[in-house]
């Protein structure tokens, strides 16, 4: 298979429909590869809670339309990285939005970890609540989104639904660059499973961005990475290697499900 990551750059000089515009051109250039994957919110930026409000869009709205026709006139399955979705209930949601080679939807993943403690991400937005995958032709995807990473139990999850690939677009700080790369590495190893995780380059609210986008392999083993400016990765991999990964060294047999607390010692 064919993945290309689209690390693009999110600064503020230029217009959320200028680079609305830009994704989909570059989607467009992706004909003949199998999957393309976008990062978290790259229409505001991930830190840039106050457009949250005023930019976020309906699921079926303007980068929902651009991204299923960029998808169809590419011929890809494209995971759009996420938007800040508006919902007629009321709380706006971070969420993904995965299309088939034909333009349909796929798949919608509302981000379940919300970053920020007490401010930003995690007060302005929902929580999501169901794992999702994908299945593809040729494996099945798992998606989670930025801060999920940190969070082992959702990978677990999305194994035991069938995942092989997780795909994560993130929008992951500079500051914090060495958690994105050994995270990526961690839930590949103790999955055996692709790690897909695509950055933004560029600054916003102050925030300068990671990039380095990365491709992993089920044995931890780094087959692409981004530098930190705008660039498209393009890894070619197997996803078969995840069924022999998983025979050759069969430690997810070895888990340990239903763990109980210690048993409360009497008191001598
Ligand atoms: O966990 C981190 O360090 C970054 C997470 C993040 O930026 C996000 O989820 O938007």
């Amino acid at each position: 298979m064919r993945a290309s990551l689209i690390q693009i750059a999110v600064d503020e000089g230029e217009s959320v429909e200028s680079r609305r515009r830009r994704m989909a051109s570059l989607v467009r250039g992706q004909a003949g590869t199998d999957l393309v994957v976008l990062p978290e919110l790259w229409t505001t930026g991930a830190f840039a809670y106050e457009e949250f409000g005023s930019e976020a869009e309906p699921l079926e709205g303007p980068t929902y339309e651009a991204m299923a026709k960029a998808a169809s006139d590419a011929g890809v399955w494209l995971h759009a990285g996420s938007i800040p979705e508006r919902t007629p209930e009321g709380p706006l949601y971070n969420t993904s939005l995965v299309f088939s080679p034909s333009g349909d939807l796929a798949a919608a993943y509302r981000k379940i970890h919300r970053f920020g403690f007490d401010k930003g991400e995690a007060v302005l937005m929902g929580a999501g609540a169901e794992l999702v995958t994908v299945r593809l032709p040729e494996t099945v995807l798992g998606v989670a989104t930025c801060y999920d990473l940190r969070f082992p139990e959702l990978f677990r999850g999305l194994v035991d639904l069938g995942a092989e690939v997780f795909v994560l677009p993130a929008g992951w700080p500079e500051r914090r660059r060495a958690h994105w790369t050994l995270l990526a590495q961690a839930r590949a190893v103790e999955n055996q499973a692709f790690v897909l995780a695509c950055g933004t380059a560029g600054t916003h609210a102050g925030v300068p961005q990671a990039g380095h986008s990365i491709v992993v392999d089920p044995w931890g083993e780094v087959l692409a990475e981004a530098g930190p400016d705008e660039e498209i990765l393009t890894v070619d991999f197997d996803p078969t290697k995840v069924t022999t990964t998983r025979n050759q060294f069969p430690a997810l047999k070895d888990r340990m499900l239903g763990l109980q607390p210690p048993r409360r010692q009497p008191d001598r």
